[in-house]
């Protein structure tokens, strides 16, 4: 791991353990948004001090009660200049919270608004890039670090090891196993005008990335990510043989609500494709945080997918129609 990295990450670590923290905060726009909540999830699942995920405006709007001085609100935004992040990161230093930002520019906005910085790699798709410098691996890394140097437990230094030295070949390998499936995804659902996403637990997040970014954001494609236990609450209704819909199944605790949703969506839709964490290959991170890690590969395995389907499609993931042109 880049030292610069790691001395970034150490800084922010040893300033949430000096303080006593009842409150932690996530807080983005859209990908950035879904990259960071299953941040929270984890916490939910590991610790008793509570953690919310927000977006940005509705962060500062709603001002939660709890936001102050024993508050780590941790901020991302990839270009570091969404205006929204950059001014909920000030609103919540000035409540006096311990801030944190993630961010792939370094001096932006962002960068300048939180009291401690992390920057992240990225290159665009297809390009070589260590897994472990990714944005992900970084929010990852912090995580567990704030939890092995608060709680210090096996667990969490094992979840460190696989980030450092499992998730990059892990990528590289889940790339290769799901090209194909990548390609006849973008061939056979080239003409489609909507996709639906689902998901549940540390997944949802994909799922909705998925469907906000990469299908109406960057192919201009409907959709719109449904949870796994909220299918059967409304959105089955819609089901029918020739509507298509992406279900990931997880490991984790929530598995169960995916395997129902995907069985009687299955059932219905001829165009229902599943994305089984089951079917990883997730030899190099260790078996006890591999939950915490399907999100990771689904994300990656998906993001193929949208490659492939853009290629079909001839409708170039960078084009935008109002995003950065228009006023908004
Ligand atoms: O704050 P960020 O991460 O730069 O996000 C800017 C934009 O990028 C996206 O995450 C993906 O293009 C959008 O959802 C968002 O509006």
């Amino acid at each position: 791991m880049n030292q610069e990295h790691v001395q970034q990450l150490e800084a922010a670590i040893q300033a949430v353990a000096q303080r006593k923290v009842s409150s932690f905060y996530f807080v983005a726009c859209g990908g950035s948004l879904a990259n960071v909540s299953p941040a929270q999830y984890i916490l939910d699942r590991e610790i008793e001090i509570p953690s919310a995920a927000y977006s940005s405006n509705e962060f500062i709007h709603r001002s939660p009660k709890a936001l102050g001085p024993s508050s780590v609100v941790i901020t991302c935004s990839h270009s570091g200049n969404t205006p929204e992040t950059v001014a909920a990161t000030t609103f919540a230093r000035e409540k006096g919270a311990l801030t944190i930002c993630l961010t792939n520019l370094v001096d932006s906005p962002l960068w300048e608004a939180a009291e401690f910085k992390l920057h992240y790699n990225y290159a665009p798709y297809g390009e070589a890039l260590r897994g472990e410098e990714t944005s992900m691996a970084i929010l990852y890394r912090l995580v567990f670090g704030i939890l092995q140097t608060l709680y210090p437990n096996e667990k969490y230094a094992n979840a460190i090891s696989s980030i450092e030295n499992g998730l990059h070949g892990v990528y590289e390998r889940n790339k290769a196993l799901t090209l194909d499936a990548a390609k006849a995804f973008g061939r056979n659902y080239k003409r489609e005008k909507l996709i639906y996403t689902m998901a549940s637990g540390i997944n949802y997040s994909v799922a909705y990335s998925f469907a906000i970014c990469l299908l109406q954001e960057m192919q201009w494609i409907h959709s719109s990510a449904i949870h796994s236990g909220e299918y059967f609450h409304g959105p089955f209704e819609i089901t029918d043989f020739d509507v298509p819909f992406i279900v990931i199944k997880g490991l984790g605790e929530t598995r169960p609500l995916d395997d129902r949703a995907y069985d009687f969506c299955v059932k219905y839709s001829d165009k229902t494709i599943l994305i089984d964490a089951e079917t990883f290959d997730l030899e190099g991170i260790s078996p006890d945080v591999r939950p915490y890690f399907t999100n990771l590969v689904a994300g990656v395995v998906l993001r193929q997918y949208a490659q492939h389907l853009s290629e079909e499609t001839g409708h170039a993931l960078s084009v935008r129609r109002y995003m950065w042109k228009m006023e908004y």
